[in-house]
């Protein structure tokens, strides 16, 4: 007897949702597979954008902008597999561990002037302030006994940090951490969750994360680690690929982006999506409710325009709280308006540096702006600031210039300002001008600079974009997965950001994990 064929639906095109629809199409090509996105792009929060500026001398430079995340790591899986199978390699760039970009990052202390540089060396450790903060709270980490209560599984990346590096590591070097990647106050997010190797670390390291990271391979646990981890990636069967002069780059490498931008992969899924015969892409498609039968266990998809998707799989990319809004009644699902999330305004600066006698700033990746000594303020004039990145530092290689002259260095430089987060928005919130002027002294003073007037500059408000996971999260998200098999037969996948992890390559990852565990399951009766 032939089986009907399995029409899985992917709710969400951002990057989840199409590495969901690929890897689907990929291994299933029996099955139809349908993407649905509300808005008029696919993509989601990875948005790049390429624009020409222009200075008062008539210089002009093409320049590659970002709206939220720029780069990913070198040694993210998921992303290089993305490359090798969708042919990327000669549009990637990738920036030399070896490079300042790499290895120079910065804190900006409110309320004092300049930079201090993160220790990047043996030598930093000991010439620095941030150096001999790190090397005393290491030392005294690795001495300090178990001190984990026996009554928590979880606890906040504050809390953790303080308990084993001390209140001040934690306030300084933990909560700029937590800013420069979840845009979060990091007395809310979950060391677990946020963080999970550190945690296990603590465990392996019979109570010092720094032991159960450098402790020798016979150490209780690691040897067993270590072979968890060749077992779980040999599972994963990365595709990447026999190009041997892109791995021998990839290996020198920190971070990895691409000539135009990190939207290339969302235009490359795109395209490669168009192509299968099995797969349809819907956008502007708003859907109201989604249900599924008790008995044949198949979906109702109900869309805007009245219209109806059957679906045997459904994998949700949404965010948790739109899932939450469609699902109906009877088949709730628990904690997925537990999480809230961050605001995150990025501000993409270029200025024209043919005049300037100093550079703008000194070499290195960019800063990050630790939490103030008294808390973020409850109210403010001024919008707070979590962090200035250094992009033509890393990036440079997306820029060109342009006219007359051929191939010249762009004489403009690109910084991308982070704001908000945990800092309150001003009363009345600042337009763009507002917020640019507001800035723009903020940073001149942090890098303790004259800064000339910007030749472009643009906003990007990236309302509720990156979800904080509260304390308890991992075992939020077990009860979840368990809802899901005993509420929807298993048939309903929930991947993204807000479940696991909320870099790009995880978001890539869980798409992956859902296409490849629908593959697995293999049951497509109907
Ligand atoms: C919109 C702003 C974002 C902030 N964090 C993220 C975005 C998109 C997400 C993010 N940023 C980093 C990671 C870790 C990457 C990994 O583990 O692979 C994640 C998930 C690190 C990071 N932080 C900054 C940059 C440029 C990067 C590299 C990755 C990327 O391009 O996003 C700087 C930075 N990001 C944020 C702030 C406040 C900030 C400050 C300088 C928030």
């Amino acid at each position: 007897m032939s089986l009907p064929t399995p029409h899985i639906v992917v709710l969400g095109g951002g990057l989840t949702g199409l590495s969901a629809a690929f890897h689907l199409a990929r291994k299933h090509p029996n099955a139809h597979i349908t993407v649905v996105e509300k808005d008029a792009r696919f993509g989601g929060w990875v948005r790049s954008e390429r624009l020409e500026v222009e200075d008062e001398d008539g210089n002009k430079a093409s320049v590659l902008l970002e709206a939220g995340a720029r780069t990913v790591r070198a040694n993210a899986k998921p992303i290089l597999e993305l490359i090798n199978l969708l042919n990327l390699e000669p549009q990637a760039i990738t920036t030399a561990r070896s490079s300042p970009a790499a290895r120079s990052r910065f804190l900006h202390f409110p309320g004092l002037p300049g930079l201090s540089p993160l220790p990047s060396s043996l030598l930093s450790v000991f010439t620095t302030p941030l150096g001999r903060l790190v090397l005393s709270s290491v030392k005294s980490e690795m001495f300090t006994p178990y001190n984990r209560p026996a009554d928590i599984t979880d606890e906040s990346v504050d809390a953790f940090f303080s308990r084993r590096f001390g209140a001040v590591f934690a306030r300084t070097l933990g909560s700029a951490l937590v800013h420069g990647i979840y845009g979060a106050d990091s007395r809310k997010l979950s060391i677990r969750a946020a963080f999970p190797s550190m945690w296990v670390s603590e465990e392996i390291g019979k109570g010092s994360i720094v032991w159960g990271e450098i402790g020798p391979p016979a150490w209780f646990g690691a040897g067993q680690r270590k072979a968890e981890a060749k077992i779980k990636e040999d599972e994963e069967a990365w595709e990447l690929g026999t190009n041997a002069d892109w791995s021998r780059q990839v290996a020198r490498a920190a971070i990895i982006s691409f000539k135009d931008g990190l939207e290339t992969i969302v235009t490359a899924l795109v395209s490669a999506l168009e192509g299968f015969d099995n797969v349809t892409l819907r956008k502007e498609t708003e859907v109201l409710s989604l249900g599924q039968d008790d008995t044949s266990k198949s979906f109702e998809i109900r869309l805007a325009d009245s219209s109806s998707l059957p679906a045997t799989h459904v994998i949700s990319a949404l965010p948790l709280p739109a899932l939450s809004a469609i699902l109906p009644p009877t088949h709730s699902l628990p904690h997925l308006l537990t999480n809230p999330f961050s605001t995150v305004t990025v501000l993409n600066l270029v200025f024209p540096t043919a005049h300037l006698t100093s550079p703008i700033h000194p070499p290195g990746f960019g800063y990050l702006i630790p939490r103030p000594e008294n808390g973020y303020p409850a109210e403010t004039k001024s919008v707070g600031m979590l962090g200035l990145v250094f992009d033509t530092a890393s990036l440079a290689e997306q820029d060109y210039a342009v006219g007359p002259d051929g191939p010249d260095l762009p004489k403009f430089v690109k910084v991308t300002a982070m704001i908000g987060g945990p800092y309150p928005t001003p009363t009345p919130p600042p337009d763009d001008e507002a917020l640019l002027n507001d800035v723009l002294p903020q940073i001149s003073a942090q890098l303790q600079v004259e800064l000339p007037k910007p030749v472009y500059f643009k906003v990007h408000r990236n309302v509720q974009s990156i979800p904080t996971y509260l304390v308890g999260h991992v075992e939020r998200m077990a009860e979840l997965r368990e809802a899901l098999r005993q509420k929807w037969a298993g048939r309903l996948k929930v991947v993204g950001a807000g479940v696991g992890g909320v870099s790009v390559s995880d978001c890539v990852k869980s798409g992956r994990e859902a296409a490849r565990e629908i593959v697995k399951e293999g049951e497509f009766v109907l």
